[in-house]
């Protein structure tokens, strides 16, 4: 029984307009993605990380984990290149999964201060007997579903989402590894295109028919997407010391 995490850190980072790939923007005086691989590592529950890294950024990301470990651990690290589309870029590190692995975490490297406590509940619900395994908040904002906007912006609402239904759902996903693998065989065709691929791993397993199980996720796995995002991680990270 080995647990490997796959974390995605080949994303550029467009909406938070930085001059590097938002992996490794620092959060703290550290990148992103080694806070993120320093919680998978802080776990106990996972054996091996694959990195999969921006291309033509894969120099810069093994600098961050000398003798191929997570930094203050004895996990190792494996580095990928990363794909088109953050679809792709599980796909890759899929790819590079050794033999004896069983159970996959993926965990986004933009989901930097997600804690070493939830990634033990997201890996200990897969071990129970869950194949696919989501962390997931409430919503707290009342959802409208809209039509077509006009020229102005301005869109029509065609309705109220019922939001005690709904759950925003976080990483790191855990899945059995053979349900994973299936599920990205099956929507393989989707992964070049980013406009089709999948937002998440566990839509994929969705879309095969697989029961996808929510836990509660944490204030703290709050994806970095925009400047604000950043700056509010800047304060949860100091709340933390
Ligand atoms: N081709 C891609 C796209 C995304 N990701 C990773 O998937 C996670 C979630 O993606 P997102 O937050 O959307 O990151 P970006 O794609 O970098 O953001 P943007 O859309 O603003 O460019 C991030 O850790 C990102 O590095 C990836 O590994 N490969
Ligand atoms: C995987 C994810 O973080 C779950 O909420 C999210 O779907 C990533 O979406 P993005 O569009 O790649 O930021």
């Amino acid at each position: 029984m080995t647990t490997a995490a796959i974390l995605v850190a080949a994303g550029s980072g467009t909406r938070l307009g930085h001059d590097r790939p938002k992996a490794l923007v620092a959060l703290g005086g550290v990148p992103l993605l080694l806070h993120a691989a320093r919680a998978l590592a802080g776990s106990g529950c996972v054996s091996r990380v694959v990195v999969v890294a921006p291309a033509g950024h894969t120099a810069a990301v093994a600098g961050h984990f000398p003798d191929g470990v997570v930094p203050g651990s004895a996990v190792g690290v494996v580095l990928v290149p990363g794909g088109a589309s953050r679809q792709a870029s599980v796909a890759a590190g899929l790819a590079a999964l050794d033999d004896d692995v069983d159970v996959v975490l993926v965990h986004d490297a933009a989901r930097a201060l997600a804690t070493p406590a939830l990634v033990r509940v997201v890996e200990t619900a897969v071990r129970a007997g869950h194949a696919a395994v989501v962390p997931g908040l409430p919503v707290t904002d009342t959802i409208k579903e809209v039509g077509p906007a006009d020229p102005a912006g301005a869109a029509p609402v065609r309705g109220t989402v019922d939001r005690t239904r709904l759950r925003a759902v976080q990483t790191p996903q855990g899945f059995v590894r053979a349900t994973l693998e299936a599920a990205h065989a099956a929507g393989a065709a989707r992964a070049s295109d980013e406009a089709r691929a999948a937002t998440d791993d566990a839509g994929l397993c969705e879309a095969l028919g697989v029961e996808v199980w929510v836990v509660p996720g944490e204030v703290d796995a709050r994806k970095v997407t925009e400047p604000t995002d950043l700056a509010l991680a800047e304060l949860l990270l100091a709340r933390r010391v």
